[in-house]
């Protein structure tokens, strides 16, 4: 027999006893293409079927191949091994690098059964090439309009599900708010705050974290008097600095930020910053930044390939690096607190957080400790600035376009609230007009797209698609607060969508604070935060003429 044309399998050659080992006879040797086989001949098998002997170089181990098994290990592990390990050069070692890592993706991006469709993923990259970064809503509602209301799209080797529509976000967040209530692991996050804090914590910590925070705030007056007077004494500090411009034009994004910083800053560490004080301005100027960047392709990058990117440089390093100076400053004005804490006067939420500490000292179900004091402290402020802040700049830019509008809350404040006092909360609920342009900024500016992703913590089933333990979750916030068929003007800023009969009119399509249990923990405190912020400064000419908007 010249050359075998298949090897089907072996049996092991121990199986035959003496008499019929010494009636093989030996015929050539075969040319299999693997220099290591010495031996291959055909003849009666163990099981006296149709076999191949085949002896592997002087290793002493004979194989024996029956024409009707498929292989085992024992013959193509050893072969393969000793193969490669001749054929080891720099190109067999790219070539094979490149056929693992796509195998290994390959398996890894397989997506289970009944999966949520999407835009083809190639290997690697995923759907990077149909995503479209200069304009990422615009690129997501027309995933939705293709894909319907629950899509999955690959970053690479991060995979999130998006949902779409008030159904499809309600079910997940409220009816099955418990399997969506934990954050994913999205790289960049999880290198600055790992599970600790009150954003991205989750199960038994995020609970306590929370409610703790949630009770402590109120303490502090989250939802009271003495939250309004804090807010006052603040607006105050601001509309000094607005008047101080005399009526020239400038940039009012900084002074906003420090004003609305200070509200967290005085509940969190007890004091409120200088507007000129350099290191608070360095604060508000990282904070800014690392919005920014944080959207920014680099940071995308590195989300997607986490392992690949931190060898490069990039944008996203420098978001670590603001992460951890914010973090810095944080640590001193805890170590300050400690300096001069008193047990029986808590200052703040710090001095609250310590004592908390204190209490469940060796409680091994306890997660109050220095880590979570250090990030619940970083999220209130991170989470207490940009949003507030962001939204009151849009009010603005939206009085200054639509100045009919504009017009009709100032004749709202004359008539509610007048010249000579400042705003309280409790003006609110007669003032219809002006609560509803509030809240149609909000609808419109949608500054949280995406929310703030979720985690599935069980397996789940979700508009019929089968979603594992661990699936990360967005939700598109625009296809309910700019839905054609939920708005009548989905597109254009319009107080209408919120007035009926001359009264306010509530909305269950309004979700730019999300909904379920995760929904964010400062609702009330930025809602009181809004009115009596954008009341002011439309209450003050002086400020109107400062700002340009009249
Ligand atoms: C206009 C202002 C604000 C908007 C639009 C806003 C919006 C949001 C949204 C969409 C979430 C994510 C909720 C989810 O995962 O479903 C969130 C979470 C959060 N927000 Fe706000 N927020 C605002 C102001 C504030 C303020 C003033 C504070 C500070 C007290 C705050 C503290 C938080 C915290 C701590 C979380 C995380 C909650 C958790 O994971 O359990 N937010 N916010």
């Amino acid at each position: 027999m010249d050359e075998p044309t298949k090897i089907f399998g072996t049996q092991n050659a121990g199986s035959r006893d003496a008499s019929e080992q010494a009636a093989i006879d030996r015929p050539q040797s075969v040319n299999l293409g693997y220099s290591h086989i010495t031996e291959v001949h055909e003849e009666a098998g163990p099981s006296d079927a149709p076999a191949f002997r085949t002896e592997l170089g002087s290793s002493g181990i004979v194989t024996w191949t029956d024409k009707t098994l498929p292989c085992t290990m024992e013959l193509s592990v050893l072969s393969v091994v000793t193969f490669l390990l001749q054929q080891v050069t720099v190109s067999n070692i790219l070539l094979f690098s490149a056929v693992f890592f796509l195998a290994a993706d390959y398996i890894k991006k397989r997506a289970p059964k009944n999966f949520p469709p999407g835009p083809f993923s190639w290997p690697i990259i995923g759907c990077l090439p149909s995503l479209d970064f200069a304009e990422p809503q615009v690129a997501i509602n027309k995933l939705s309009g293709k894909y319907g209301d629950i899509f999955r799209v690959d970053m690479g080797s991060f995979r999130f599900v998006v949902l779409s529509g008030f159904q499809t976000i309600k079910e997940a967040f409220v009816h099955q708010g418990d399997i969506f209530a934990d954050r994913p692991h999205i790289p960049i996050f999880y290198n600055v705050s790992k599970e600790y804090g009150l954003v991205n914590s989750n199960g038994h910590s995020w609970k306590q974290q929370r409610r703790f925070a949630l009770s402590t705030l109120r303490n502090f007056g989250m939802g009271k008097k003495s939250l309004e007077q804090r807010i006052n004494e603040e607006i105050s500090c601001l509309t000094g600095v607005i008047e101080e411009q005399k009526g020239q034009p400038f940039d009012p994004h900084f002074h906003i930020n420090s004003s609305v910083s200070n509200v967290i800053c005085a509940i969190s560490f007890g004091d409120r910053f200088d507007y000129q004080d350099p290191e608070f301005q360095n604060l508000l100027r990282l904070l800014d930044e690392t919005v920014k960047l944080e959207v920014g392709v680099s940071t995308q990058l590195y989300n997607s390939f986490p392992q690949i990117m931190k060898f490069f440089p990039g944008s996203y390093r420098k978001v670590l690096k603001n992460w951890k100076i914010i973090q810095m400053f944080i640590k001193k004005i805890i170590e300050k607190h400690r300096e001069h804490w008193n047990p029986s006067e808590p200052r703040d939420f710090i001095d609250c957080y310590i004592a908390e500490m204190e209490k469940f000292k060796g409680d091994p179900s306890s997660n109050f400790d220095e880590e979570n004091l250090v990030h619940c402290a970083m999220d209130l402020l991170f989470a207490g600035t940009a949003t507030t802040s962001t939204t009151l700049r849009w009010a603005i830019l939206y009085m200054a376009v639509y100045t009919e509008i504009q017009e009709k809350v100032q004749a709202e404040i004359d008539q509610v609230i007048g010249q000579s006092r400042k705003p309280l909360t409790e003006n609110r609920k007669s003032m219809p007009y002006t609560n509803a342009v509030i809240h149609e900024v909000q609808r419109i500016s949608n500054i949280l797209p995406a929310g703030v992703p979720r985690h599935t913590n069980r397996d789940t089933t979700l508009g019929g698609f089968h979603l594992p333990k661990g699936t990360t979750v967005t939700a598109n916030m625009a296809s309910v607060m700019h839905n054609k068929n939920l708005w009548k003007t989905p597109d254009m800023f319009n107080p209408e969508h919120f007035l009926e009969n001359g009264g306010f009119k509530k909305s269950d399509f309004f979700l730019p604070f999300s909904i379920g249990n995760r929904v964010c923990l400062g609702e009330q405190m930025a809602k009181m935060e809004l009115f009596l912020y954008f009341t002011t400064l439309l209450q003050r000419n002086a400020l109107l003429a400062a700002l340009k908007m009249r």
